[in-house]
Formats: C-alpha cells, sequence, structure tokens
C-alpha cells in the first residue's frame, strides 16, 4: 500500500477541450469577418455601418478576452482522506461572517450561517469564528448568544450521526434519514430534541426581531443602550469561549461591531473584513483565515479540509495564494428566471481562469493566509525569522497587533493558539476595531481588503495576484456552501449595479489591471481576465445603441444588415445560429434546461441595459465628483419550498427605479417601429426603404430578449412598469424619434 504521506493533497487535472476551442475561434473568426465587410463597404453605407461597425468591434474585442479566459479548463481535485490519514498537524483557522442589517439580512440567516461553520469537521479547538455586525444591533448579539447555547447540543449531534448539512435550517428543511450503523430509535429521538430545540431557538431570535426593543439593554447589552447606528463605539464580546482546548467542543464565537461615526469613511465590507483581520489577529492569531457572506453556509462539512489540501500540499509556496469555493445557491427557482445561479460562469469562466493564475476572489467562501492578507509577496521564506519588528506606519499602532504580525511574519504561530481574551487584550481588540485605527497606515491600499471599489474581493484578489500569488478553485462534491440569490427584478438588478460599479472603479482606480502586467507580477492572460471584468459593463453602452439600431432602421428604411440576396448576408446569419447554438450547449452539458439558457440569455440583455448603464453612469458621475457611491446589501430570505414553487416568484418585477426606463424606452422604440413596419409606416423614412429580413429578425430578437419589459407594460401591481416611468420612457422614445428624423436629413 502507498504511503499516505507521499500521496499528494491536490492535483491539478487539465480538461479536454478541443471542440470549445474550436467554436471559440470560429466564433471569433466569424466576428473577425463581420468587422472587415463593414469596413470595406464603409463609405457605400452611412454612419449607420459605422455605429454597427464600432459595436461590433466592440463585441469582437469582449469575445477575445471572453475566449482567452476559458481556453484552459482546469478541475482541482482535493483529497482530505489522505490529509487526515497523513496525521500532519493541521493548522488554527478563524472564521469570518460579515452582517450588515437585520431588516434585510434576518438573524436567523446569519446564525444558520454560525451555527453550519462552528460544526464543520475540523478539530475545534483550532477554530474560532467571528461575526461582524454593521448594523451593530443587540437583536445579532442577543441571536448569536442564544445560537451558542444550542451550538452546545448541536455540533455534538452532527458530529455523532455524520450529519452533511449542519445548518439547521436546511438540514430540518427535509425528513431525517437515518444514518448507518446507529440505531433508529436513539438517533429519532436526539433529532426530535434538537428539531425542537431548534424550532425555539428560531421562535425566540424571530420574536426579538419584531419588537424595536427585544429586552432591557443591560448587563451583556448595555454597550447598546444610548447609541445611535452609523455613530458608537466599538463593541468586541466573547460569546462563547472553548475553554478546555477540547478537539471535540464548540469553536470560540466572537461578536464584534466595529467603531462608526459620522463623516467617516467605512468602507463597507472592505472595512468590516479589516476589522476582523485586526481583531481577531489580537484574540487568535490563526495563519489561516476563512470569509463568508452572512447567508452562505457550509453545505459540506469537509470544506476546511478540502482547502488545507490545496493551502498546505502546494509544492510551491506561491501557488496557495486563496482557494476560492464557487458561489452555489440553494432554493434556485426553476428554470433560472432571473439569470443569477452562475452556474455556467462557475464550470467555464471560473475554472478557465483558474487555468492562469488563479480564479478571482469572490468575496464569500474563500480561505486567506494572513500573511497574504498582510500584503506579503510570495517566497519571503528567505527573512523569516529575522523579523523582530512590523512597520507602525504600515499596521497602526497596536503593539498587540504589532506583535501578532511579528508572529505571523516569522511564522511562528502556535499549533493550537491560545485564546487571548482577557480585559487587556479585549481592549486592544477594540481598540484595533476603532474607524481611526487606520489613519495614516497601509490598512485598504496595502494591506487588508483594498478600499476604493464596490467590489472589495475582485479588488483584493486582483492586488493578491499582481504580488504574484496564484489561487485556486476548489469545487468538491456536495457543494462547500450555499447561499442565496436574489429574486425579482429590483433586487437583482441592484446587485448587478453594484458589481457593474465596483469593477469599473477597478478600471480607472490605483490598482487598475491595465499597469499591474507591466509593473507588477500578474501574468498577461490574468491582466486580460481582470480587463474583461472590469470593462464588462462598459459593454452597456454598444449594446444599448446595436439593441437600438434594427428600430432605427426599420423607421428610417435603412439597413444595417446585408441585403437577403448578398451572400455576406451568411456571416451574420451563421454567427447568430452558431453562437446561440453553442451558449445552448453549454447549458445542456451542464444539464440545465433550454428555458435556463433562454432566461439566462435574456436576462443579460436585461441587464446591460439597466444595471450596467446605470453602474456607469454611477461611476461617471463619481469620477465627476457629483455622487457618491453606496453599497446596497441585497436582501436575504430563507427561501422555502413554497416561495420556491410560487409560480410568481419567478416573474419579472418592477419598481419605480429609473433603472427601468431606458430598457422601457427601448421595448417601446421597437414596438413603434416593428408594427409601423409591417403595416407599411417608415415615419423618418425619405425615399425607398432599403431596410428589410435582417433588421426585422434582429426586431423581433430585441423584443423577444424584452419580453418581461412587454408584459410589464400591461401588467398589474408588481408585474406592471409604473406609469410614470413609461411616461419617462415615452419621453425618451419620442427623443429618440426627434434625434433620428435630424440624423436622416
Ligand atoms: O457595509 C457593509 C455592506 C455589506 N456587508 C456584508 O457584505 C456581504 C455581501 O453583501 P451582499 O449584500 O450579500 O452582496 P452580494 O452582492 O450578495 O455579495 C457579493 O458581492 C459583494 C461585492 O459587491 C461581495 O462583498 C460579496 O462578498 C459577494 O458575495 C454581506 O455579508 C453583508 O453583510 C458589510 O459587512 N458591511
Ligand atoms: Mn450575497
Amino acid at each position: 500500500m502507498a504511503n499516505p504521506i507521499s500521496l499528494p493533497l491536490q492535483e491539478k487535472l487539465p480538461r479536454k477541450n478541443t471542440l470549445k476551442r474550436a467554436s471559440d475561434l470560429f466564433i471569433f473568426l466569424l466576428l473577425l469577418s463581420l468587422c472587415s465587410y463593414r469596413l470595406l463597404h464603409l463609405n457605400t453605407h452611412g454612419s449607420v455601418w459605422l455605429l454597427a461597425l464600432t459595436c461590433e468591434s466592440w463585441f469582437t474585442l469582449m469575445w477575445f478576452l471572453m475566449m482567452n479566459s476559458k481556453w484552459n479548463l482546469v478541475d482541482h481535485k482535493t483529497y482530505p482522506d489522505r490529509l487526515i490519514k497523513g496525521m500532519r498537524e493541521l493548522p488554527p483557522v478563524d472564521m469570518f461572517v460579515t452582517t450588515a442589517d437585520v431588516s434585510l439580512e434576518p438573524a436567523i440567516v446569519t446564525v444558520n450561517t454560525v451555527l453550519s461553520l462552528l460544526a464543520v469537521d475540523y478539530p475545534c479547538h483550532k477554530l474560532a469564528c467571528y461575526v461582524s455586525d454593521d448594523g451593530c444591533s443587540p437583536i445579532t448579539l442577543y441571536s448569536l448568544i442564544e445560537a451558542s447555547k444550542f451550538a452546545q447540543l448541536w455540533v455534538p449531534f452532527c458530529k455523532k450521526y455524520f450529519i452533511r448539512v449542519r445548518a439547521p435550517f436546511m438540514y430540518f428543511s427535509t425528513r431525517p434519514e437515518i444514518p448507518s450503523g446507529v440505531l433508529e430509535e436513539g438517533f429519532l429521538h436526539d433529532w426530535r430534541r434538537m428539531k425542537s430545540d431548534y424550532e425555539e431557538l428560531k421562535r425566540k431570535i424571530e420574536e426579538a426581531a419584531k419588537k424595536s426593543l427585544p429586552f432591557p439593554l443591560t448587563g451583556e447589552f448595555a454597550e447598546f443602550s444610548n447609541i445611535e447606528r452609523g455613530n458608537h463605539p466599538s463593541i468586541v464580546k466573547v460569546i462563547w469561549e472553548n475553554k478546555d482546548k477540547v478537539p471535540n467542543g464548540v469553536p470560540h464565537l466572537v461578536y464584534v461591531a466595529r467603531e462608526k461615526r459620522p463623516n467617516q469613511a467605512h468602507h463597507f465590507k472592505a472595512g468590516a473584513m479589516n476589522v476582523l483581520t485586526r481583531v481577531s489577529g489580537v484574540l487568535t492569531n490563526a495563519p489561516f483565515m476563512l470569509n463568508v457572506d452572512c447567508d452562505m453556509f457550509a453545505n459540506n462539512p469537509q470544506v476546511i479540509l478540502h482547502a488545507m489540501c490545496i493551502l498546505l500540499g502546494s509544492k510551491e509556496e506561491k501557488d496557495s495564494g486563496f482557494v476560492q469555493f464557487p458561489q452555489i445557491f440553494y432554493g434556485g427557482l426553476k428554470d433560472d428566471p432571473f439569470g443569477n445561479q452562475m452556474v455556467i460562469a462557475n464550470e467555464f469562466i471560473l475554472r478557465g481562469i483558474a487555468g492562469i493564475q488563479g480564479p478571482i476572489y469572490g468575496g464569500t467562501g474563500c480561505f486567506h493566509t494572513r500573511k497574504i492578507i498582510y500584503g506579503q509577496p510570495p517566497d519571503t521564506k528567505g527573512t523569516q525569522g529575522q523579523v523582530h519588528e512590523v512597520s507602525r506606519e504600515r499596521y497602526g499602532r497596536s503593539w498587540e497587533l504589532s506583535k501578532s504580525i511579528v508572529k505571523i511574519m516569522s511564522g511562528m504561530t502556535e499549533e493550537t493558539p491560545t485564546f487571548h481574551c482577557n480585559s487587556s487584550n479585549l481592549k486592544a481588540a477594540e481598540e484595533v476595531a476603532s474607524c481611526f485605527y487606520e489613519f495614516d497606515t497601509c490598512w485598504g491600499t496595502e494591506v487588508g481588503w483594498i478600499y476604493g471599489s464596490m467590489t472589495e474581493d475582485v479588488l483584493t484578489g486582483l492586488r493578491i495576484h499582481s504580488l504574484g500569488w496564484t489561487s485556486a478553485f476548489c469545487t468538491p462534491q456536495p457543494p462547500a456552501f450555499l447561499g442565496c440569490a436574489p429574486m425579482g427584478g429590483p433586487a437583482c438588478l441592484n446587485q448587478w449595479k453594484r458589481w457593474t460599479t465596483g469593477l469599473l472603479q477597478i478600471l480607472i482606480g490605483n490598482h487598475s489591471p491595465l499597469l499591474a502586467a507591466v509593473t507588477k507580477k500578474l501574468k498577461f492572460r490574468q491582466c486580460l481576465v481582470y480587463i474583461l471584468c472590469s470593462t464588462w459593463a462598459s459593454r452597456s453602452i454598444p449594446e444599448f445603441f446595436y439593441s437600438a439600431l434594427p428600430a432605427y432602421c426599420l423607421l428610417s428604411g435603412t439597413s444595417f444588415m446585408p441585403k437577403v440576396s448578398d451572400p455576406w448576408i451568411l456571416v451574420p446569419t451563421i454567427l447568430f445560429i452558431f453562437y446561440n447554438l453553442y451558449t445552448l450547449s453549454e447549458y445542456l452539458s451542464c444539464g440545465l434546461s433550454f428555458c435556463t439558457w433562454w432566461n439566462n440569455q435574456r436576462m443579460q440583455r436585461i441587464t446591460f441595459l439597466t444595471a450596467s448603464l446605470f453602474g456607469s453612469l454611477g461611476v461617471l458621475l463619481k469620477v465627476l465628483g457629483i455622487s457618491e457611491t453606496i453599497f446596497e446589501v441585497t436582501r436575504k430570505d430563507q427561501n422555502d419550498s413554497d416561495s420556491i414553487n410560487d409560480v410568481d416568484a419567478g416573474r419579472f418585477t418592477f419598481d419605480s427605479s429609473p433603472l427601468f426606463v431606458p430598457a422601457t424606452a427601448l421595448v417601446l422604440v421597437h414596438l413603434i417601429s416593428l408594427i409601423g413596419f409591417l403595416i407599411g409606416v417608415q415615419p423618418l423614412a425619405s425615399d425607398a426603404s432599403e431596410s428589410g429580413l435582417g433588421e426585422v429578425v434582429c426586431s423581433i430578437w430585441v423584443l423577444l430578449s424584452f419580453m418581461p419589459f412587454v408584459k410589464g407594460l400591461f401588467g398589474k401591481g408588481n408585474f406592471g412598469i409604473p406609469r410614470a416611468t413609461i411616461c419617462k420612457a415615452g419621453a425618451l422614445a419620442f427623443l429618440f424619434m426627434h434625434l433620428g428624423t435630424k440624423a436622416n436629413r
């Protein structure tokens, strides 16, 4: 038998994808020939062709960048059993959960995530869980205290019976499965007890959340009295300490509400993560850390072991930058009506990027080493052991924190960390959670989570890659983490708007990928990946013009497609058919339905003309100093089976947000032009009409893609586009036609 120690803990296996590459290239060639055809015939056609050419060139460039991202698909295999058998001493891990608002992120959601983390299969005296509460709500603290009591029974129960799903709400949503080798009666007895205890916990938390002041703010809660949200000192509370350092107990649990003051930038989630990094540095200082959003529970109890296979099992130090698990969602609606389950992105894009310099950091379900978060480049081992002091200018003035950083830098962390939680340590923890702590330091610029983007995750990952680290994409079965994806038009589009804003901020910021490949250690192809991400939203502008083109042509009797009699019509036709079949085949190969493909393709069109357009505009306004961008937290609901089976849940909803105006205007213009053309009216046309089949097909395709908006024109309540939005859109459509007339003269 092979010695388990000699077997690798992980393998990176390239996937064979010749057919995919050939298809990608074929589409690329078609795009190039379309552009060259336009270029050659530019002077015989007017501005319409120039506009089409500009848009198509942009799409071609994006396609090229996308092709680069998907070229080298890899699968990363991890072998946790070998890690356990190898008898290696496992390192300590600090686990971070962020929450920001109990009304959008119900405390019971956070509690379930925390419970799932406390119960993972890992020596629990090496774990500590830190919850950052940006809402500074006594309800969160109360819920966590109650949860820690429940955990005393829940964690042993999960371990005794090898329960897989350790987020109680999910576990109890199905009938009990009797684990093999246990007495049925005994198990069912324990199961019932746990279920009723969980229900009691849930009731208490929901009860507390209903009242504005659930209990007198005394004792544990005294610090919450007389404080306002956004204006309070830092609060750090040890909720549970695993005093006996026993491997089978419950990990430490700490509550952190960082200091907030009006007019002090707090940098949203990035700021919260930096506080967690420092507070945990002072209290436990584990060399590895995991971070999850409050809705992302651990669905695979071996998740830390999987991550350790990569973090400990890489031959070269630089290959263990961070380990990103895919974002996968539970309770998804049938056929993914909002196109946000990200299955295809995980399967082909992230796996492809994993074959270059490693996946981008996605903000949740990710393991980092503390050393990297402190801004260290790889292979600085040579200087280790010599670190006696770290720069106060860089890391801030806390003596306790500096001491902990020295330990990390010299690789001298303890195998079983001491929990430094006496009152002077807690004081130090509160000090590093202060909002003035980062003044004149490198936090947010070179150290920790990087500020300046709404997508702090991508920016922080970019910085890590720029230092020369490689990251890994770990995709165990069952999935490591599951979270909730937003539902309904406004919530989905607002999330996209934030991402758009954040990604564009990266492009124009100090850490722009445009520079990093030259000045830093970002690989060239990885740089292209970041350029693709950060320019993704700007595609909304060519998309906008390109979607309006067919309508304009029909109105004005011009054409932007070759005539049916022209053999060149084959190029766009084949492109159109082949592209759609190709993307469809991607969905089918992942076991997804035709409808899922269609919903995703149409949501992409919709997102560009709503969220991305406004996101880009928001960045422009910020650059001009007109407005600030803010982080709008996504609402999280524990979708139960009722809401999933509800047919209305998948229908597109609207609100009075200006987000919906441009797309509504587009739909109006298309309806007018298409109907006009079919009945023979082309209001802007000057002489003989040139428009034909090409334009009609394109116009129909746009309307099909924007079908939720077409229906929304006539829908009621949330399902209808508000009157005011329709009026504004109508005005915009009128303006479009007015300008169109001028352009055509
Ligand atoms: O001021 C804030 C705002 C947000 N959060 C937390 O950040 C997380 C992400 O917020 P969410 O509203 O769930 O955003 P999503 O769009 O779902 O999150 C994705 O995109 C974000 C960047 O836009 C990343 O921060 C996330 O990790 C990533 O999962 C949540 O745990 C929030 O509690 C804070 O702690 N403080
Ligand atoms: Mn989220």
